[in-house]
Formats: C-alpha cells, sequence, structure tokens
C-alpha cells in the first residue's frame, strides 16, 4: 500500500501541495483527477523520489521514501514503474533498447535473458515485438509510443504502474485499447496502479477510486459512484465541465 500524508510542496513562493492526504490500496486502480497545474504529476514524482516533500511522509509499504536514503530509493524504484506525459522514450534509442534500460541498470542479466525479457514485455502492452523491437519513438503512432513507455515502466514486474495521462492526445478508440491495457495489467499481472487524467470517459470506465485534487488537497476520494454523487460543488462543476461554476467556486463567489 501507498500512503501519503500531510504532504506538502512549496515551490519558491508557491504552495503547489499544502496537505494531501491518500491512500492506494493494493491491486487496485487509482486515478487522481483535478485542472491543469494542481499538482498530480507532482504527487507522482514525491512517490518515485524523485522530489522531496517540504514536509509530511510518503510510505511506499515500509519505507518513508521522504527519509530514504540513496540505496533504499534504488530499490524502491524496482518497485514502482511510471510513465510520463513526456520524454517518455529516449528517442536515440530503438524500442529494444528503451524497454531494455532498466533490466541493464538493475540486473544482471544475460543478453538472451534481456531479449526475452523484452520481448514478452511488449506482446504484455499489446504490440507486436518482432514488427516494433528495433523501430525507433519517432516510428510508431502515440498509442504504440505510450504502450511502449508502458513497457519499459513495467520491465521490472513492479508491484505499483503510475501513469501521468496515458490516453491524453490519442483518439477514443485508441484511449479504450490504452485504459484496457491498464486494466489487464492490473487484474492479470496484479500491478496495483496510479493513474493521472483528464479524460474521464476512461476514468469511469477503469477506476476502482478516484481522488480529485484541488488547491493543494485532496477534496473527494471514493468509488466511480461515490465522485458521480458526489455533493461537493467542485467534483459536480468538474463531471459537468463546467468553467463557470467551476471558476465561480475558486474565487469563493
Ligand atoms: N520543478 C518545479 N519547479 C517549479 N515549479 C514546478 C516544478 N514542478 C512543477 N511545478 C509547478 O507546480 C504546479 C503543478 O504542476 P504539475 O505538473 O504537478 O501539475 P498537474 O496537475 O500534473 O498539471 P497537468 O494536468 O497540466 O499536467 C505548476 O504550477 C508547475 O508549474
Amino acid at each position: 500500500m501507498i500512503k501519503i500524508r500531510h504532504l506538502k510542496k512549496v515551490f519558491g513562493k508557491k504552495i503547489v501541495l499544502k496537505d494531501v492526504n491518500l491512500d492506494i490500496y493494493d491491486g487496485k486502480i487509482t486515478y487522481i483527477l483535478g485542472m491543469s497545474g494542481q499538482g498530480k504529476s507532482t504527487i507522482i514524482k514525491h512517490i518515485v523520489g524523485l522530489l522531496k516533500p517540504t514536509s509530511g511522509e510518503i510510505w511506499v509499504d515500509d519505507v518513508n521514501i521522504a527519509n530514504a536514503d540513496i540505496q533504499t530509493l534504488y530499490k524502491i524504484r524496482k518497485k514502482v514503474g511510471f510513465t510520463f506525459q513526456e520524454g517518455a522514450l529516449f528517442d536515440s534509442m530503438n524500442i529494444f533498447d528503451n524497454v531494455a534500460f532498466p533490466l541493464k541498470e538493475h540486473t544482471k542479466l544475460s543478453k538472451e535473458e534481456i531479449k526475452k525479457r523484452v520481448f514478452e514485455t511488449l506482446e504484455m502492452v499489446g504490440l507486436d515485438a518482432n514488427r516494433v523491437a528495433y523501430l525507433y519513438p519517432h516510428e510508431l503512432s502515440g498509442g504504440m509510443r505510450k504502450r511502449a513507455a508502458t513497457a519499459r515502466a513495467i520491465i521490472l514486474k513492479p508491484k505499483y504502474v503510475l501513469y501521468d495521462e496515458p490516453t491524453s492526445g490519442l483518439d477514443p478508440i485508441i484511449s479504450d485499447k490504452i485504459t484496457r491495457m491498464i486494466i489487464d495489467l492490473n487484474k492479470n499481472h496484479n500491478m496495483t496502479s496510479v493513474v493521472i487524467s483528464h479524460d474521464l470517459k476512461e476514468t469511469f470506465k477503469s477506476a476502482d477510486y478516484i481522488a480529485m485534487l484541488y488547491q493543494g488537497e485532496i477534496i473527494e476520494f471514493g468509488s466511480v459512484e461515490e465522485f458521480k454523487n458526489s455533493k461537493n460543488p467542485i467534483v459536480q462543476a468538474f463531471i459537468r465541465g463546467d468553467s463557470e461554476i467551476y471558476e465561480k467556486i475558486a474565487e469563493g463567489v
């Protein structure tokens, strides 16, 4: 389980995360929703130790990342795979080398074993390994690049996978396929998933839990039904995409 307690993050004078409290349950898919710039990516960067909190605790199982030394962080990173919005793949490497990269960094597997694992993992995310392994990222479609980035994120068989906007910029059909991949990895490969998204349709299809981040705090947390029935006017304005009401509430009108 991942437990975030009283997470605060200040960049310069800007308080991005004020007091974030969030539980990520094992075996489940948890979405983090919120307007652009609210700090969703900042939360997941704390979970992998890429950012240090100003204050607060981030427990990944029994380790508080906030206090972890480099060696502990290195071990945690094997447990937590993540895909970022941009720059998810190294453009100068082909797909095989991109996906193999964490194996070369973290394991002593032989060349043959690496090849087997890379090919298996490409198939797991729905790519035809024989066709794409030796292509470069720019030779793949957007959806295929997201799959390849996911392959790299899960190559070490992590317990947790963090996806930062996995369906952004994709058409509805490809978005559905990516959502099916997330569900498959969760249900059939037991990967606890955290997904940042703006895509309500895909969220409602696949979330076990939804958390909504607003002004530095999680203001709603629950199942899809609970979220849809939330009495919080910000949540309702977000679901309806009603900027007028959202802004009025934000301004305290
Ligand atoms: N390293 C950094 N230094 C300074 N400010 C930062 C840094 N990282 C993020 N921020 C600021 O923190 C705020 C939250 O950014 P973040 O990317 O976490 O938001 P987000 O909710 O994921 O947004 P989006 O949905 O647009 O991706 C933004 O105002 C951003 O400019």
